[in-house]
């Protein structure tokens, strides 16, 4: 079980956001994640209110997996930690429905038990379950992240994205409904970014509850993405299906190469 999922960062575990912060603008939609124009700003020292966000609107559909991009700085992990609930909006209004569980990018703060199917195990205390149950969950979980033969592995001896992978399936052994998941790929290399992405992917296949949101730098990676959000300068500037998202960045980072070369 990760620090970063259920049990330390966990909706239920955190206090409520300000009650303008939770809505649920239409039940009809199936939305898993939706943000109205959310705002952050900070103060500095000198006293001055700098804005991070502004006016940040999107929709995310129950089961899907979708991308937040842009360039360094826009405002992703910041958005993120909004909808987790570990930051509150400076005005508007989110809704995320719950359990959802955020998971760090340093694989390394991921996994506190000896062994993988200990720290999967660690998180399920709460719920008052027999041994069969809880074995059933973890197999089911690490199944789902490729990770089933690794179960009785010590967790120092996995990788980075084994790391992330054991993190996440502690998450859906908690029968968490969004995954919110930060940069995970930074720190690895390309097989374990894969394993990542490919586990979160197989994941939400095999289960219609599931959705997740990926922050990532990444272009390669919106080829396992339903959709995805693009940012820019603290704002949403596109949110629509992954292939119009990657045609628009395309467009985007051409218009610029033409024009330093102009
Ligand atoms: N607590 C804070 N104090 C001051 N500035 C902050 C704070 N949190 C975020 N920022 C600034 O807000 C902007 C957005 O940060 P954020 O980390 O959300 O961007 P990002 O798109 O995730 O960046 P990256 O891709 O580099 O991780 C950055 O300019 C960052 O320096």
């Amino acid at each position: 079980m990760a620090f970063s999922t259920l049990s330390t960062f966990s909706a239920n575990c955190l206090p409520p956001l300000h009650a303008t912060a939770l809505f649920r603008s239409n039940a009809t939609e199936n939305l898993a994640i939706e943000g109205r124009k959310l705002s952050f700003s900070i103060s500095t020292k000198q006293g001055q209110t700098v804005p991070i966000l502004k006016d940040c609107s999107l929709t995310i559909p129950v089961g899907q997996f979708w991308m937040l991009l842009g360039p360094n700085g826009c405002g992703k992990s910041t958005l993120l930690k909004i909808l987790a609930g570990l930051l509150s909006p400076t005005k508007g209004a989110v809704f995320v429905e719950r359990p959802k569980s955020y998971v760090f990018q340093n694989p390394d703060h991921q996994v506190v038990m000896p062994t993988v199917e200990a720290d999967v195990a660690f998180g399920l205390g709460k719920f008052n379950l027999t041994s069969d149950e809880v074995k059933l969950r973890v197999s089911k979980a690490l199944d789902a992240v490729g990770m089933l033969s690794y179960q009785q592995r010590s967790v120092q001896t996995l990788s980075g994205g084994q790391k992330q992978r054991v993190a996440i399936a502690g998450a859906l052994a908690e029968a968490c409904k969004v995954l919110l998941l930060d940069e995970l790929t930074t720190f690895l290399d390309e097989t374990d970014q894969l394993g990542v992405i490919k586990a979160v992917r197989n994941s939400l296949d095999s289960s219609e509850e599931v959705t997740a949101l990926w922050v990532t730098h990444r272009l390669e990676e919106l080829e396992y993405a339903d959709g995805a959000v693009y940012m820019e300068d603290g704002r949403v500037v596109k949110h629509g299906d992954a292939k119009t998202i990657l045609e628009f960045i395309k467009g985007r980072q051409s218009a610029y190469i033409k024009q330093i070369n102009s």
